[in-house]
């Protein structure tokens, strides 16, 4: 609190591994402009879950938002 975060886009992508008790995290940060989504599909294989940050004052970008996880969704299973 009352502390100024600076932030810089994701370029590439961030990895980090969380160890809780026998649970191993190993969590990708990967870019979301618009450029950077053609690469998202080279982090699917052995992927157990996904967490879409979206910022929710952005009404305009909800729909692309949308469109995007469907085509995450949608994505053939490699
Ligand atoms: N108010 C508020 N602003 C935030 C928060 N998290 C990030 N921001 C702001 O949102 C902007 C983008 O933050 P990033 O963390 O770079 O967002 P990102 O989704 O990782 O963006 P990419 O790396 O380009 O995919 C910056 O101006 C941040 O200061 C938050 O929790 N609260
Ligand atoms: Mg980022």
């Amino acid at each position: 609190m009352n502390e100024v975060v600076h932030t810089s886009p994701t370029i590439g992508s961030n990895v980090e591994e969380i160890i809780l008790r026998k649970t191993h995290f190993l969590m990708w940060d990967i870019g979301g402009q618009e450029t950077l989504r053609s690469t998202w599909n080279t982090y699917y294989s052995n992927t157990e879950f996904v967490i879409l940050v979206i910022d929710s004052t952005d009404r305009e970008r909800l729909t692309v938002t949308k469109e995007e996880l469907y085509k995450m969704l949608a994505h053939e299973v490699s």
